[in-house]
Formats: structure tokens, sequence, C-alpha cells
């Protein structure tokens, strides 16, 4: 038998203007269970008034509770940053094309976010620094890609080229000021006319003349680069036709010089520029010491790959937390929307794929802190990621119905982000075949 109403259900239906004494009269000629059925209909939220949503959780499957107690820490620190600081501001900045480099500059620095992905030494990573990077990668696109993505060409890109490519020395000079934010990095490889071919088609020329190097050429699309203190240039060797890594020290090299690209759709608050050189001096000394050839980049690449994956995953559970929230309290017909089962299929579908994707990167990155991932994987993921993300992000686009589309509601502009997370660090069908010629044995690239 079902239990009979509590006195707070009763006061509720009261305060929803039920006569309790024509009901309890209604009831007199019903049998048990329809009494029954009728309170649970009544208990329903017609107009949303005796609901409580519950809070939006996109870490389903409770990764956080994977992580050591200081990590997770510093997570929530992180989490607390990007809502309290970042989000009121991203869709300014956004609209503006625009970083808010000193807001991130200096929450980084007071987090110390990069300790914990690459220790006091700086002389490796940390032992699970692939895992933290990833998902503070996580935290920073479920409120904005484009701050992730500033995070990533910093942390990634530029550092992780000094530490996998640079002189002891080297790595002592910068990774100290970088690891603080004091100095912020770029990479330029990708050229206006060399894109997905860059491996066998970098045409930006470095000579050498006595303890210097001359760089000519230009690179496009580099994040960062309009207010980076270095720029990671890679060039092809005139003597040797190897592809080599050069430090530029962008504000005072008159040989650089940056512009703006403007009239992005996606990725606004990251500031890529077209950068040329021209006889751009550069000293031996800042040669990258350990890169012989394009192997040593695509050795780069291959690591900072995974945290393209963690955006794309950071992205969808953003968009879906966001869905949710907006599904339990957008009222239609009376009801949240969420009461009705298509939404509901949509949201389940969002954290499926949110879920799937957490538990494939976190794999990847813990093979990545084992030395054990390889170039396919961490493609794999990229594609996977990537192509579900889109999925996700238009769910989220669609659920808020017209307001989806207005910035300030924010999923327009995970929609829009998702289209570069789609195409850079390769696009999803170079990486696609690069998984290809790995599982058949045969190359499609050419
Ligand atoms: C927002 C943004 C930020 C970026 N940041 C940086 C950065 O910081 N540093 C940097 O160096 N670069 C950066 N890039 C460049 C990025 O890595 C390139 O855009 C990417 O590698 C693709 O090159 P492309 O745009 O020239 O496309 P293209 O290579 O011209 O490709 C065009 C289309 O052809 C397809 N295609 C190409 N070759 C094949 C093939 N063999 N088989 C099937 N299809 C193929 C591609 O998949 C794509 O669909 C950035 C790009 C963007 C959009």
């Amino acid at each position: 038998m079902e239990a009979p109403p509590t006195s707070d259900a009763l006061d509720r239906l009261a305060a929803r203007g039920v006569d309790l004494d024509r009901l309890a009269a209604a009831y007199d000629s019903m049998d048990e269970a329809q009494v029954a059925r009728s309170y649970r209909a009544l208990e329903k939220p017609a107009s949303g008034e005796s609901y409580t949503p519950p809070e939006p959780d996109g870490d389903y499957f409770d990764i956080d509770g994977l992580i050591e107690e200081k990590h997770r820490r510093k997570m929530a620190d992180l989490r607390s940053f990007m809502e309290s600081e970042v989000e009121p501001i991203i869709n300014d900045y956004w609209l503006r094309d625009s970083t808010p480099v000193d807001v991130l500059r200096e929450g980084f620095r007071k987090l110390d976010l990069l300790t914990p992905v690459y220790g006091k030494d700086l002389t490796s990573r940390e032992p699970n620094g692939s895992v933290m990077e990833g998902l503070l990668t996580m935290e920073l696109a479920r409120v904005d890609v484009s701050t992730a993505t500033f995070f990533g060409v910093h942390s990634g890109l530029a550092m992780q080229s000094l530490l996998v490519c640079g002189s002891e020395e080297q790595k002592q000079e910068w990774l100290p000021k970088m690891r603080n934010w004091d100095v912020i990095g770029a990479f330029g490889l990708t050229e206006p006319n060399v894109g997905s071919a860059i491996a066998g088609g970098v045409t930006t020329t470095a000579r050498r003349e006595g303890d210097e190097w001359v760089l000519n050429g230009q690179k496009k699309w580099i994040g960062n680069s309009t207010f980076a203190d270095l720029v990671v240039i890679w060039a092809r060797d005139e003597e040797d036709n190897q592809v080599k890594g050069f430090i530029v020290r962008a504000p005072e090299n008159p040989g650089y010089s940056v512009e703006k690209i403007r009239g992005k759709v996606a990725l606004r608050a990251v500031e890529n520029g077209l950068i040329t050189l021209t006889d751009c001096r550069v000293p031996e000394s800042d040669r990258l010491q350990n890169a012989n050839s394009f192997r040593d980049v695509a050795t780069v690449l291959r690591l900072t790959r995974a945290g393209v994956a963690w955006q794309a995953v950071g992205c969808a559970m953003g968009a879906y937390e966001r869905s949710q929230r907006y599904a339990t309290t957008r009222m239609q017909f009376g009801k949240p929307i969420a009461s009705f089962q298509l939404i509901q299929d949509k949201l389940v579908h969002m954290l499926g794929n949110v879920t799937a994707l957490q538990s494939m990167c976190l794999r990847l990155s813990q093979l990545q802190d084992q030395g054990r991932m390889t170039d396919a994987q961490a493609s794999l993921a990229k594609v996977y990621t990537a192509a579900r993300c889109r999925d996700v992000v238009a769910l989220a686009r669609d659920l808020h119905g017209g307001n989806g589309i207005l910035l300030e509601n924010h999923v327009a502009r995970y929609f829009c982000d998702t289209e570069a997370i789609y195409s850079y660090e390769g696009t999803n069908e170079v990486n696609s075949l690069i998984v290809g010629r790995e599982v058949t044995g045969i190359s499609a690239f050419v």
C-alpha cells in the first residue's frame, strides 16, 4: 500500500491552492490505488514550484575521486577561479578578439598550476603530471576553451618543446620563468601555405652565419604570438635540409613581426597571429640544442595532442552541465523542459559522451605518464573526442532553443570553439589517417 501523504506534502498542495477539503471528499469515493495515483499526479512539478533541480554534475563516474587530495584541492581552486574571475568577463573578450592575459597570468601564477605537472626541478614531468595536466585542461575548457588553449600553447607546446628539445642550460634559463608565468610562450610551426602537410613541407628557412642563424618566412595561426615573450620557431636548415627549432625572444627581435588574425568565429579569445620573419637573427645559443629533425617536432606534438583531447572533454562537460541546468529551470507547457522525454534523452546522450570521453582521456594520460602512449593512441583520442564534442555542443545549442545562439548563455561559444578543436593540432582527417596507418599497416597520406 502507498504511504499516506505527509503533512509537508499536504502543505505544499495547499500552498499551490489545492482545496484539501474538496480533495478529501473526492478521495472518499476512490479506492487506495486511485488515491495514490492522484497524490502522485498532484505532487508532480506541474509549475515547478515544488521541484528542486539537482545540481548538474558532469563528473558522473567520479573521476575526481581518483586523484590525490592535494590535487583535488587544486582542481577545486581552479574551478572557483574560472567561475568567479573568467566566466564573467570571457564573452566580452571573445567579442573583442582578445585574451585576458593579465587576469590569466596572475590567476595561474597564484594557483601555481604548473608545479603538479612539471614538478619543482623541471627536469621531467611529475609521475602523474600528464593526468594532472589533462584534468586541469578539462577544468579550464569546462568554462572556456580559449583559456584552455592559452594554457595549452604555453604549458604544452612551448614548454614541451624546451623540455624535449632544449639543452640543460636552456631548460634552466626558461622553464622556471615559464612555470611561474613570468614568460609566456608560443609555438610557430604552421605556415600560410602549409598546414596538414607540414611534416615534409616547412618552407621557413634558417641560414647559419657564424654564431648566428638568420630566419626568413611566415608562420600562420600562432596562438599567444601577439603578446608572447618567447616563440619557438621551426625552420628548415638551408644546409642539411632538416627542421630545427629556435627560441625567438619575440618583443625585442627586430626581425620578428606579428599581425593579429581577425574575423575568427571560433576561439576568439585566443590571439592567433601571422608571424613574419625577415632576416630574424637568433644566436646559436638560442637554437634548441636537441632538435635535429621533424621527428623531434612530432614528439612534442604527440605529447600535446592529448591536451587537445582533454579540451574537447572539458568543453563537452561544460555544455552538458549548462544544458542540465537550463533544462531543469526553463519552463514550457507549465513544466520544466526536463520533464519531456526527448529532452531527457538529449541530456543522457550528452552525459554518456562526456563520461566516455573522460574515461578514454584518463587512460590515455596514464599511458603518457608511463611513457607508453603512441602517436596513434593520441590521435585516436583527438579524433574521437573532437567528434563527440561536436555532437554534445550541437545538442546543447539546440536544447537552449533560441537562447542557445545568445553568447550570454555560453553554449554558443562552446559550439563555435569546438570547430577549432576539430581542426587544430592536426585536423580530424589527418589524425584519423595516423590511426588508420597504424591499424592497417598502410599509409593513406599520399
Ligand atoms: C584556432 C587555431 C589555432 C592554431 N594554433 C596554432 C599554433 O599555435 N601553432 C601552430 O603552429 N599552428 C596552429 N594552428 C594551425 C593548425 O595546426 C592547422 O590549422 C592544422 O594543422 C590544419 O592545417 P590547415 O588549416 O592548413 O588545413 P589544410 O591542411 O589546408 O587542410 C584542409 C582540409 O584538407 C584536409 N586534408 C589535408 N590533407 C589531407 C589528406 N592527406 N587526406 C585527407 N584530408 C586531408 C584537412 O583534413 C582539412 O579538412 C592553429 C589553427 C587554428 C585554427
